[in-house]
């Protein structure tokens, strides 16, 4: 060993001043026998040998030159931090047992310097870092790091032959036991001072370690419990599923049949005032017809009677112009007074007359609204007799998920029922879709090709104002359903006949819903035409939100269609007071585009403020057709009453625009003023 490679130990002192006194003598020394020193070196090297083990076990070389630190080390690394700990503390207690006084004394008489005990203490200091840093395996592969850096800067030298010799010292694989015939022959020996320091250390790390080792274990026993736990909670929750399910389902139920017979006892009630579907027999033809009811009797008695009174002043006025004398009776009526007599009487008709025609108003507007009743009340029994009439009316659950509870409504081959989603807990609308037995295999074919192809458009629309569709399933071979998100509100039609004209603030809110749920779907990669825009299709939720529904006649617009439009393919259906004329053209297959919507939405809008639809209100569809009515809808006339807004109306001509290449489509509308709710 050189001069400067004791001079480097003896840099690395600490400043503990028993240390350093003894640096301070070696140094004395070294000076005096700088010639003996080159003899001493082979012992020194020796020892040095011997020292290196230590520094070992922590991975504590890091005060030591490059050249003795080792590269080819890996075994503590494999091994782990934790076992590295256990074998540092066994090799510092057996340092620690054989360190003593005497061995000392041999090591300053080998010329070995006090600042390598200082490196030995350092080396210890370090081997603890792992624990108290709680980082084992970070440490240590970051001193194979540092080692393996070291190895490359200077080489496998001297100090990697020491390094290698040292590493034979170290531990036993198989029980980490350090084996150091220098240690037994009392080579390495410690301060009596950090002996007693040293072994509180080992004390405290080994009772650390315990106490790890004992937390880790309650850690695994807790969670082991709580693996326990969370099974019996699942296991206990899939017991419980189906029971919480028949509980909802059942309450659910019990509230559907309280609600079902309140709706049939207000039907009975209702029907005593307003009046009752009655069966007539003429001979062997036996047919329905409305019979009125007390309320309507009673208004239509009230009618009648004012009528006879209106007659009777009539007559009574009739005869008083008979009576008026001529010109020679007025000479001899003393003054002219029986002409002003008659006058008088007169008067005292037409004022009764007026008087009797404000009554007869006014009974008239009692019984326009009776007649509003009575069309709910109609509706409503046939909505009870469809219900009684429905093999679906006894609260079944279908597809383990989905609680029937009271029928909606009927339409032409489906009938839907509110129903209850125990999954997701939520109110749905089953709608039923029933195949007729009778139809030919081809025909059932063909509608449930329909229904997928609505279903697979409808399924993907998520807008505020689309109706969603959540699921489809098949009930049996005739029938499946389609669950749509309930709307609890009426549907437009329904609003409609109960309130025939709304005020145009309402009317405008619920056409800008409309058209925003159509700028949505026009606004999609894949455009859709509705194609079925009328009152019936628009729901309404229980916050008054409108939504539209019905997408069995919607149009999915290819990418490749021209600037005219698509073909439409299924001429004549729809609903004619709604479609614009393009689609009644026969000399061609018509062209279509979203501008089919727009024409629709002027109709509904119309129909809102006016009462009355623009184009064959009071006309049939086949008459409709017959008669070219929409063919023939050049302009549009508006009532002088109810007063609507100028802007109102101009909107409605723009969308009421007879030439399909004149009318805007659905974004181009859009943009109007009458449908902005900026603030102006
Ligand atoms: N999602 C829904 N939420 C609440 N009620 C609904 C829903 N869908 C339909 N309804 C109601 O169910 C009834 C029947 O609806 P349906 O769509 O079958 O009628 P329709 O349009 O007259 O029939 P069709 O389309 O077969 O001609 C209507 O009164 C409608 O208001």
């Amino acid at each position: 060993m050189s001069d400067d490679m004791i001079l480097h130990f003896s840099s690395n002192s600490s400043n503990q001043s028993d240390q350093s006194s003894k640096i301070a003598k070696l140094e004395a020394r070294l000076v005096g026998k700088a010639s003996s020193a080159v003899a001493a070196q082979p012992q020194v090297q020796a020892q040095l040998n011997s020292w290196s083990a230590p520094a070992k076990f922590g991975g504590s070389l890091d005060g030591l030159p490059d050249s003795l630190v080792d590269s080819d080390d890996t075994d503590d690394d494999d091994n782990g931090g934790a076992y590295l700990i256990q074998a540092n503390t066994q090799k510092r207690r057996k340092v620690d047992e054989d360190c003593s006084p005497t061995s000392v004394e041999n090591v300053e008489d080998g010329n070995i310097s006090g600042s390598t005990q200082q490196a030995a203490a350092d080396a210890r200091h370090r081997t603890i870092e792992p624990l108290d840093n709680n980082k084992l395996g970070g440490d240590v592969n970051k001193r194979k790091q540092s080692r393996g850096r070291a190895t490359t800067a200077s080489g496998r030298g001297r100090g990697h032959r020491v390094a290698d010799q040292a590493k034979n010292q170290i531990i036993s694989p198989s029980n980490g036991q350090v084996e150091n015939s220098h240690h037994k022959d009392g080579l390495f020996k410690e301060q009596p001072g950090n002996d007693g320091h040293s072994s509180r250390e080992v004390t405290a790390l080994e009772e650390e370690l315990k106490k790890s080792r004992e937390e880790v274990s309650d850690s695994r026993n807790k969670c082991e419990r709580l693996e326990k736990e969370l099974k019996d909670i699942k296991d206990y929750e899939q017991q419980m599923k189906p029971k919480r399910m028949k509980v909802i389902s059942d309450l659910l139920i019990s509230v559907s049949k309280a609600e079902r017979q309140e709706a049939r006892m207000r039907i009975r009630q209702d029907s005593l005032r307003l009046g009752n579907v009655g069966v007539i027999r003429a001979g062997t033809v036996i047919s329905e017809a409305w019979e009125d009811g007390q309320a309507m009797k009673d208004i239509n008695a009230q009618l009648r009677s004012l009528l006879e009174m209106k007659e009777a002043i009539e007559r009574q006025r009739k005869s008083l112009k008979k009576r008026q004398p001529d010109k020679g009776e007025v000479a001899e009526a003393e003054g002219g007074v029986q002409e002003e007599d008659i006058l008088m009487q007169d008067e005292i008709f037409k004022s009764r007359l007026a008087s009797i025609k404000r009554e007869e108003e006014s009974v008239l507007r009692e019984r326009d609204r009776y007649e509003l009743e009575k069309g709910r009340l109609i509706r409503e029994m046939k909505r009870i007799r469809d219900e009684d009439g429905s093999r679906f009316n006894n609260f079944q659950i279908l597809n383990h998920r989905y609680a029937l509870l009271n029928l909606l409504g009927k339409g032409g081959f489906s009938e839907v029922y509110k129903a209850f989603d125990l999954v997701e807990h939520r109110y749905v609308a089953c709608k039923l879709h029933g195949l007729n037995a009778q139809w030919s295999e081809e025909k059932k074919q063909s509608y449930i090709r329909h229904a997928i192809r609505e279903y697979n458009i409808h399924k993907t629309l998520v807008h505020r104002h689309i109706v969603r569709l959540w699921d489809i399933f098949e009930i049996d071979h005739n029938t499946f359903c389609t669950v749509l998100e309930y709307c609890s509100g009426k549907d437009l039609d329904a609003v409609l006949k109960a309130t025939p004209i709304l005020p145009e603030r309402e009317a405008r809110i619920i056409i800008v819903q409309i058209f925003q749920g159509l700028v949505y779907l026009n606004k999609r990669s894949q455009k859709i035409i509705h194609y079925d825009l009328k009152p019936g299709n628009v729901l309404f939720d229980e916050f008054g939100v409108a939504k539209v529904t019905d997408f069995g006649l919607s149009k999915i617009v290819e990418d490749d269609v021209g600037s005219q439009g698509m073909e439409l393919t299924s001429q004549g259906a729809g609903t004619y007071w709604y479609l614009p004329p393009e689609c009644f053209e026969l000399s061609r297959t018509p062209l279509i585009s979203s501008k089919v919507d727009v024409w629709s939405l002027g109709v509904l809008l119309y129909q809102i403020l006016f009462g009355r639809r623009p184009f064959g209100h009071d006309q049939s569809q086949e008459r409709i057709l017959r008669e070219d009515t929409i063919i023939k809808a050049r302009k549009v006339e508006f009532p002088s009453r109810p007063s609507v807004s100028n802007e109102a109306k101009d909107f409605i001509r723009r969308c009421l625009t007879y030439n399909q290449a004149d009318r805007p489509d659905v974004l181009a509308i859009a943009q109007d003023p009458y449908l902005n709710y900026t603030k102006k």
